[in-house]
């Protein structure tokens, strides 16, 4: 199987890392527009192999879209990231001509393949790859839900004082600092809801790091985080090439679920070879409900920012 991964800085090469160390696909291939640098990252990736065992064949081209040829998954992370202080929204003026051009490319190349939009502000840049590209919805997926359940998770590990992997957790609506909506109803320690375990304030304070999640981090780290990114991009990838069905929160358009239609937005969504397999519309409560709609509005005003780069 075969992943392209478009920007190989920060988070795309710390993707085909974590695609690589765990053996998900036999090929990688890293594309970046600066002279040398996705090869730079893949000889180095490559230079792991040995060490880790792994026998992914990890390459890098520069702007070279033939060498991505009859790619199942293309993964998306070029543009520019956010420096502290700023909003990932902030980011639309150069990423959105960079996400369409790199989308129309990708798909000329590899007609067939499933799209991971990474780059930011996500949820909007999926919205334009869609319609840009004019793909079915099933085979344009935003990665955003699945790294801030992961930053979910982590909150109430460290608040419960107890691993995360036996932690369930899940954050739906748009991937942004004020967007978010961590469900804390419906997370579990084990199958026993948080809040046998954590007192209202608690869970708030939890809900609220997790929206700021990214911010902390960039921060803490004068450019947004990779690590976990990349790995988030990988489980997400592993679900579609190895036809796992995991259930992941995923920013896809949505025809209806959730009261909205025409935008891309993160639901639970079934993730296996065809992409996008099944919307799961789960029952949210009022709140939940007015803090999705609230979302969406937001999203949809940030879309509407993409009319030059769509007419
Ligand atoms: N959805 C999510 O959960 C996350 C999204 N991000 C977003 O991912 C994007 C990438 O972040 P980083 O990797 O940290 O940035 P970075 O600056 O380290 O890497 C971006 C790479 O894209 C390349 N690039 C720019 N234009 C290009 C083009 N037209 N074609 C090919 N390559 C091109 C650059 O040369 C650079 O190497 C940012 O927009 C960031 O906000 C980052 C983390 C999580
Ligand atoms: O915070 C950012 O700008 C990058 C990102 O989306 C994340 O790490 O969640």
């Amino acid at each position: 199987m075969k992943v392209t991964i478009v920007g190989a800085g920060n988070v795309g090469a710390s993707c085909a890392d974590s695609i690589s160390y765990r053996g998900i696909a036999s090929e990688v291939v890293l594309l970046d527009i600066r002279e040398g640098f996705a090869e730079g990252k893949a000889m180095d990736i490559m230079q792991c192999a040995t060490n880790t065992g792994f026998n992914t064949n990890v390459s890098g081209v520069t702007n070279d879209y033939s060498k991505t040829a009859n790619s199942d998954v293309v993964v998306i992370t070029s543009g520019i990231p956010r420096k502290p202080g700023m909003t990932r929204e902030e980011l639309i003026g150069i990423n959105a001509g960079i996400v369409k051009t790199v989308a129309e490319n990708v798909l000329a190349h590899s007609p067939n393949c499933i799209v991971v939009v990474v780059s930011n502000p996500m949820d909007t840049m999926t919205y334009l790859a869609l319609k840009a590209t004019g793909l079915p919805k099933n085979r344009i997926i935003g990665m955003g839900g699945a790294l801030d359940s992961s930053r979910f998770r982590y909150y109430l590990s460290k608040a419960l004082d107890r691993p995360s992997n036996d932690i369930s957790a899940m954050v739906i609506g748009g991937h942004g600092d004020t967007t978010m909506i961590p469900l804390t109803r419906l997370a579990a320690y084990n199958g026993i809801p948080v809040s046998e375990f954590l007192s209202q304030e608690e869970l708030e304070k939890v809900a609220a790091a997790t929206m700021v999640g990214g911010a902390t981090l960039t921060g803490l780290l004068g450019t947004s985080a990779w690590y976990a990114p990349g790995a988030s991009v990988a489980y997400l990838v592993d679900s579609i090439l190895n036809d796992q069905k995991k259930m992941i929160a995923c920013s896809v358009m949505l025809d209806g679920e959730y009261g909205q239609s025409d935008i891309c937005i993160g639901v639970p969504c079934i993730i296996g070879k065809n992409g996008i397999e099944q919307i799961v519309d789960i029952k949210l409560n009022d709140a939940e409900k007015a803090a999705f709609a609230k979302s969406a509005e937001a999203v949809r005003s940030m879309n509407a920012d993409l009319k030059t780069v769509l007419a």
